[in-house]
């Protein structure tokens, strides 16, 4: 039986070129269809790349042993095998996703038909890729094919569809990064609903009533630290942007961990900290392309600036008693740590997971809310009726002043201008992908097929004029008619992946906004008076934010 393979081994290797590039070509399609379609391989773009090399090595060995060629011959036929395998592949990607995809009905740019670069072109020139998709939905409609498997839907319909319960569809490949496998990863990266559905109870337990009366006075010493920065300024300038995003990092080390990364006090970035943000542009442009990102963080070293982060988090765990007698967990993370050591279900499942929520618990809790600090303070800067009207509803519930104020309290305009910040700027404004069921869904008279990434994209539907009145004006006042659950409003989403820490987070903000609102008057105290601040945010998944300088002036 060798001797035969042995004989069709030789008869292959020594076809004439036509023939070698022939097959090699109809081998590139036949992969296309059999492998790279149906299988989602972008986890798996390293293995690949390495298989494809070991054979092409494969080839070249064979070609001198077996069919004998000189080194330089077999290293010439085997080039040449790869380059026609290459044609055949990419020849039938392109033509399959340009004519007949089950997509291919949707409008969208032909090159973002076909690939994911186009978006991540887009998304390389101003790092604003939710702008990008607004301009798209202008051009071509409701919905819009934005890649070769995805559509981006600016429609209300879609909002329950995509994301409410009861929860059809899961998250798309982008979320598996780091990897699928449940153990290792966190919260936010599971993607198979009966696991994400277990594990958030313990989150939600973390963010729970008992526990955030557990914070609150512990986000108000924060707030009083930052109120006390802003005095010494004395009327200075000082850029918001930092302070706030100093501010909630302070916040998620002391409520997370019960550890204080002294941003506020020292003035300066923590380093671990640094690490974290410098990571952030590349996630902004190579996102787009979730199988080249996750490719790219797997190269030794391209993480280094973000080790520094895990560093400190893998530090504060070891850091952690293993039990807490006789009271409540006092931090976020030593509620995912009693669920782990009492074996709850709701646990991390695996020492991996716990490590990656530990690093979700500062990222996540962070940016996110230093983004709503200086958003409503630039909009209530720009806004001088609108900064009164929440000055008076909060002296209002504060009648003799600051030694009155209870942070307990909430005051209805203080929440609409929270609300309306996270309607114009919201702190994730892209759409958040996610995967529909096989047997497809209908979004109101559009079948949606089935593997298709779909999304409903936060901030162009937050600003579309078709559902806001005056849907580019900062205007609080909004809120009193309409229910942030009725409209199209979902900076925190919606449903089974919605955030965990949103109540804890409209805490931390109703503090910041209206102590502030209490004690100072604030003007922009930039030449441009916050234009460049408006224009040149970034979207690193959630919004990287100019310098924005603001004069406080004591009321
Ligand atoms: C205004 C502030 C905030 C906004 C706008 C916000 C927004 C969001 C959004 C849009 C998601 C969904 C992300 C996705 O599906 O990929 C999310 C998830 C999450 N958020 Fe927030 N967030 C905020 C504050 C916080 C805070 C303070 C915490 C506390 C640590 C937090 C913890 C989380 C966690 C753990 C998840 C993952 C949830 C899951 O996978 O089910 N967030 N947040």
């Amino acid at each position: 039986m060798f001797p035969r393979l042995n004989h069709v081994l030789v008869v292959a290797l020594k076809s004439s070129a036509p023939v070698t590039t022939a097959v090699s070509l109809l081998a590139g399609v036949v992969s296309h269809h059999l492998v790279f379609r149906p299988f989602e391989i972008d986890g798996y773009a390293w293995q690949l790349f390495f298989t494809y090399l070991i054979t092409i090595f494969v080839l070249i060995i064979g070609n001198v042993y077996f069919a004998g060629y000189s080194v330089v011959l077999a290293l010439a036929r085997s080039l040449l095998i790869a380059a026609a395998y290459n044609a055949g592949v990419v020849t039938s990607i392109l033509v399959y996703r340009a004519f007949f995809h089950p997509l291919k009905r949707f409008p969208g740019p032909f090159l973002a038909k076909v690939s994911r670069f186009y978006a991540m072109n887009h998304a390389a020139k101003q790092v604003q890729a939710y702008k990008d998709i607004q301009n798209l939905h202008a051009e071509y409609g409701d919905i819009v094919r934005v890649g070769p498997r995805e559509l981006s839907i600016n429609r209300p319909s879609a909002i329950k569809v995509i994301y409410e319960h009861p929860t059809r569809t899961t998250r798309s490949p982008w979320y598996a990064q780091v990897s699928n496998d449940v153990t290792k990863i966190s919260l936010n990266s599971t993607r198979i609903l009966k696991v994400h559905k277990l594990r958030k109870k313990a989150w939600e337990r973390g963010f729970g009533f008992r526990a955030l009366a557990v914070y609150a006075p512990r986000v108000k010493a924060k707030v009083d630290l930052l109120l006390s920065k802003i005095a010494e300024h004395g009327g200075r300038p000082i850029d918001m942007t930092e302070y706030a995003m100093f501010f909630g990092f302070d916040v998620m080390g002391d409520i997370g961990f019960s550890k204080d990364f002294y941003m506020l006090e020292s003035g300066s970035e923590h380093p671990a900290i640094k690490g974290v943000h410098d990571s952030m542009l590349a996630i902004g442009v190579l996102g787009t392309a979730p199988w080249l990102l996750s490719m790219i963080s797997k190269v030794p070293g391209a993480a280094a600036g973000f080790s520094r982060f895990t560093a400190w988090c893998h530090q504060q765990l070891q850091e952690k008693p293993a039990m807490f007698k006789d009271r409540d967990p006092q931090d976020v993370i030593s509620w995912l740590i009693k669920a782990f050591n009492e074996g709850d279900s709701s646990a991390p499942p695996g020492e991996m997971a716990m490590q990656e929520d530990a690093r979700l618990l500062i990222i996540t809790g962070s940016d996110t809310t230093s983004a709503v600090i200086t958003n409503a303070l630039y909009f209530l800067a720009k806004n001088p009726d609108s900064y009164r009207r929440l000055q008076a509803a909060v002296e209002e519930q504060s009648p003799p002043g600051i030694n009155d104020w209870k942070y307990e309290k909430i005051i209805p305009y203080v929440d609409y201008v929270i609300q309306e910040t996270l309607r114009l700027k919201p702190s994730v404004p892209g759409g958040l992908p996610r995967v529909a069921p096989p047997q497809g869904l209908m979004i109101d008279d559009d079948f949606i097929p089935g593997g298709t990434v779909i999304s409903v994209p936060t901030y162009t539907i937050q600003r579309d004029p078709r559902f806001w009145t005056d849907a580019h004006d900062f205007r609080p006042e909004r809120w009193e008619d309409l229910s942030t659950e009725k409209a199209p409003w979902i900076p925190f989403t919606r449903g089974q992946w919605a955030c965990p820490g949103r109540n804890f987070a409209m805490m931390e903000l109703r503090m910041v906004i209206s102590r502030i609102a209490l004690e100072y008057n604030i003007a922009i105290a930039e030449e441009d008076l916050g234009e460049r601040f408006d224009k040149e945010v970034k979207d690193t998944f959630t919004l990287t934010l100019p310098p924005l300088r603001l004069a406080f002036s004591p009321k």
